[in-house]
């Protein structure tokens, strides 16, 4: 995602809103306890001035001490209050923000993973969403409550003496003129820093997904500049975008001492002059440095929301991603469900508008039960019949049908419930054996994973295990062999009771028992279930119901194995050379 993509859609701070909104009341609370720190603060210049008069009219000074002392203790007790009931609804406007991005991500669609590098994904959900806290303090309250403070702080400034606010005020707003130049270029670094932390993921992932391949590659000295050419663009403009808001926040303490200074100096020559008093100047000179703290807070907000801002642009990317609708988890079929049966009409079909078509109009039709191989050259289009199947994607033109009825015109979740896949590289997630074969169904009692256990073989391997189907497998299941892989995903297929299989055969992987075994379970399931296998051994095709001959996107024949071999050349070819040398 490039960051030109931040360019269109509404403003960041309304993604902003969406996020705070179910936490105003606890905001709003804490922007009241912040506000009436402030406000405590704020009343002790008025007593100091007390104090100063008393004083200088020998009267006691005991209720201005004791009047001062509690401010000072009310004063800390509702700042900490106060930072611990905005700092809590930061942390949950955080949460908020992670759960419906990692909702939202867990509903891309294909065509939006294909476009994306996953661990860029995951520095959003991770990172991106941290820097909201900050965000949610720093600026949505620190501008409320820093403003408002401000504003008071003024009013009661302008009432003390109007002509020392009038120099304050030429001040402060000299110094905003400065800050206005030197705000933007915090977000244009923030944003990169953080685009440069995306990027960073997307390499660690890259790397750690197959650490293997880049050690036996030797690769692992490019792979480390290419990290670190990532960390150290990270670290260059987060370096910036500190070096622009230490600028932000030096102006602003800039301003308050020039201001400081000069109200010394006109307020010195107006008590001279018997304009005003020195209790007077005294309180105004406090109120400056009471200003201190809110001006500091609305730089802060200023500077800290630019951060944010780029954040929340890079989460808003992510969010308009394509994705499929929110579903409610279908039931499973019943046991003895019907098997399904699937047609494609004259379906034409590419993965993107700048990719050339895989599919020139491909028809077949699978009736219900049985089982339907589909051969042909490696990139015929294969696996591709599957993921149109499976509604990972949807067909330029022609019409797919589950049950005579129309793929887009199933309820999502309904059709993938149906269903049972097997991919070709047959992943398995890290967790336990059993969480891997009940991800699919995680109903099913223990009789039924046994039974799928003992038809898939994997009940040696179980026994073997230290504990069982408890076993952790590991990362994609490192501590499995590669035909293990291939059954534990056939079992977590079976287990769902499909009433459809779609099974992407593995080009090697099972040995020859093993094979023979799965081969009679797969016939066993097509009595009961229409199978469709994308096949790379001659031993599945002989036994299928039925071939789909595919070639260069388009069905070339259909028949069975003995039909076949005399009827068309290429399939004579492909069942000659066992298949192995096309289906590679
Ligand atoms: N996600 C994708 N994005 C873009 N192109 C893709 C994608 N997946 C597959 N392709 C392309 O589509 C073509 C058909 O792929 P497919 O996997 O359907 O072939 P296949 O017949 O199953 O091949 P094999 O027998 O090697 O598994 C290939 O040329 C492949 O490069």
């Amino acid at each position: 995602m490039s960051t030109a993509e931040t360019e269109t859609g509404p403003p960041a701070w309304r993604l902003l809103l969406t996020y705070v909104r179910p936490h105003r009341r606890t905001l709003l609370a804490g922007a009241l306890l912040s506000l009436a720190t402030g406000a405590t603060g704020l009343m002790l210049p008025l007593v100091a001035r007390e104090l100063i008069d008393d004083l200088s009219h020998d009267r006691t000074i005991a209720g201005a001490l004791l009047a001062m002392s509690g401010l000072v203790v009310a004063n800390a007790a509702l700042g900490g209050l106060g930072s611990y009931v905005l700092r809590r609804t930061a942390e949950s406007v955080v949460l908020g923000a992670r759960r419906s991005l990692s909702s939202y991500l867990l509903r891309l669609r294909i065509t939006a993973v294909d476009r994306t590098e996953p661990g860029d994904l995951m520095a959003r959900i991770t990172s991106d969403t941290t820097l909201l806290r900050e965000v949610t303090t720093d600026s949505l309250v620190g501008l409320g409550t820093g403003g408002l403070t401000l504003v008071a702080t003024l009013v009661m400034m302008g009432l003390v003496d109007p002509v020392l606010l009038g120099v304050t005020l030429a001040v402060v707003l000299g110094a905003g003129a400065v800050l206005g130049l030197i705000v933007p270029p915090i977000n244009r670094a923030s944003r990169q820093a953080q685009d440069a932390v995306g990027v960073m993921g997307a390499a660690l992932e890259r790397i750690l997904g197959a650490l293997r391949t880049v050690k036996a590659s030797g690769a692992e000295p490019r792979e480390e500049r290419a990290l670190h050419a990532a960390a150290e663009e990270s670290w260059r403009q987060s370096v910036r975008a500190a070096k622009w808001s230490a600028a932000a926040g030096n102006t602003a303490g800039l301003a308050m001492q020039i201001a400081f200074i000069t109200v010394l100096a006109v307020g010195g020559a107006r008590v001279a002059t018997e304009a005003i008093d020195v209790g007077t100047l005294v309180a105004f000179l406090l109120f400056v440095f009471y200003l201190m703290s809110p001006i500091q807070q609305v730089v802060g907000a200023v500077t800290q929301y630019q951060t944010g801002k780029a954040a929340l642009a890079r989460i808003q990317d992510a969010l308009r991603l394509p994705a499929e609708p929110p579903v409610r988890p279908a039931p499973l079929p019943s046991p003895g469900a019907e098997p399904a049966a699937v047609a494609f009409q004259d379906v034409r079909f590419r993965y993107a508008d700048d990719l050339p078509y895989i599919h020139h109009g491909v028809t077949f039709d699978v009736p219900a039960r049985g089982m339907t191989a589909f051969v042909g050259p490696s990139g015929a289009g294969k696996t591709t019949v599957f993921s149109l199947v499976e509604r990972f994607y949807d067909p330029g033109s022609g019409e797919i049908t589950l049950d005579g009825r129309n793929l887009a015109d199933w309820e999502l979740a309904s059709l993938r419930a149906a269903i049972g896949y097997v991919e070709q590289d047959a992943p398995v997630l890290s967790g336990s054996l059993r969480d891997n074969l009940l991800l699919g169904n995680p109903e099913a009692d223990d009789g039924a994973l046994a039974a799928v256990v003992k038809t898939t073989r994997l009940d040696g391997l179980v026994a073997r295990l230290p504990n069982g189907l408890d076993t952790l497998v590991g990362h994609r299941g490192t501590r499995l062999s590669g035909g293990e892989r291939q059954r534990v995903a056939i079992a977590r297929a079976l287990l769902r009771r499909p009433r459809l299989l779609l099974l992407d055969e593995a080009t090697s992987q099972l040995d020859a028992v093993n094979e023979a075994a799965l081969r009679d379970t797969v016939a066993d399931v097509a009595r009961t279930t229409t199978v469709l296998v994308v096949a790379h051994r001659l031993s599945t095709v002989t036994m299928a119901d039925r071939i789909v001959v595919m070639d260069a996107g388009r069905v070339r024949a259909v028949g069975t194995h003995r039909e076949l071999v005399t009827a068309d050349p290429l399939y004579a070819e492909l069942a000659a050379t066992q298949f192995l040398a096309a289906g590679g």
